[in-house]
């Protein structure tokens, strides 16, 4: 019997390997076990999956569902965003759209150079919004450290949430120079971070510069994290680190970040589509397009 299938695209959002499954019209959803599944093949080894759904709301052009890897859903992702946005632009000729995802409504555009700026909404800093598992003394640090007490590896990093949970570890030395694939799994599970999170280390390389790294929650060590990017710059411009406008390198790239006067922070970047098939959400099994010109993979 046949079974039943959607398209799908795999995607790069600067090194953020993202599929974009198309469920619109499809009276389900990506099964977990589906996506975790579909992250065990090669091909289709992702970051996230961001599942297009028939819009829920009035005047927003999509749902947005997104799937960590381990088949966990986030609330925001900034890269996967923008690889929607592509795919639906190349689909549509459309080039602003609105979508719902768990966190809220997101505005995106493409622009004439063909990157792609997404307003990621206002940041958060309360404990209880992030989410903490307990209120914290200092409101622009929290008390975690990796290492010896007198002498800790990592320590005092600045919390934020945009959607999803992050925590930023300042460093005054290259960020590849810290063990992350070490730390990450600890940092995401702490007991102080009820919903786990997002893990970066952050070096500031002047006052509208920054390099970064990041644990993803729900998928590991990633080339490029937007939200962590975003949390990482208003969390330097709230430190007085940095100004509100800042290029956040990654390991995949750059990303411009501008926290705005009315606290909404703008994400600008690139995304770009890879290849394209067909995708069986219950369990993960999928069929590339064979007539899908072939573009060289993400390095
Ligand atoms: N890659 C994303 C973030 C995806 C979600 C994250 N792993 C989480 O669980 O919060 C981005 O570009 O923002």
């Amino acid at each position: 019997m046949k079974r039943f299938s959607v398209p799908f695209a795999r995607m790069n959002g600067l090194g953020n390997e993202i599929v974009v499954a198309d469920m619109r019209g499809a009276a389900t959803r990506i099964a977990p076990d589906a996506a975790r599944a579909l992250a065990r093949f090669e091909d289709t080894r992702f970051d996230q999956i961001m599942a297009i759904h028939d819009p829920q709301t009035p005047g927003t052009d999509a749902y947005v569902r997104i799937i960590n890897r381990d088949g966990s859903e986030a609330e925001a992702c900034g890269n996967g965003t923008r690889c929607v946005v592509q795919a639906l632009a190349s689909e549509t000729g459309t080039r602003a759209f609105t979508f719902e995802t768990r966190a809220g409504l997101v505005t995106a555009r493409e622009g004439e150079d063909g990157l792609i700026s997404v307003d990621m909404g206002r940041p958060r800093f309360g404990w209880q919004e992030i989410p903490l598992a307990e209120e914290f003394r200092d409101t622009r640090a929290i008390e975690l450290q990796i290492g010896p007490i007198d002498a800790p590896v990592l320590h005092s990093p600045s919390v934020a949430s945009m959607g999803n949970p992050h925590a930023i570890f300042w460093v005054a030395e290259d960020v590849w120079s810290y063990d992350l694939e070490r730390f990450g799994p600890v940092l995401e599970n702490h007991p102080v971070f009820p919903e786990r999170a997002n893990i970066s280390i952050a070096h500031v390389t002047s006052p509208n510069a920054l390099t970064l790294r990041t644990w993803e929650r729900g998928v590991g060590l990633t080339r490029a994290c937007g939200t962590a990017a975003c949390a990482a710059a208003v969390s330097a411009a709230r430190t007085r680190r940095t100004g509100r406008l800042v290029t956040v390198t990654v390991p995949g790239g750059d990303l411009l970040i501008e926290w705005r006067e009315d606290d909404g922070v703008m994400m600008t970047g690139p995304a770009e589509w890879m290849w394209s098939g067909r995708l069986d959400p219950e369990t993960g099994d999928f069929v590339r397009d064979p007539e899908a010109e072939e573009l060289p993979e993400i390095a």
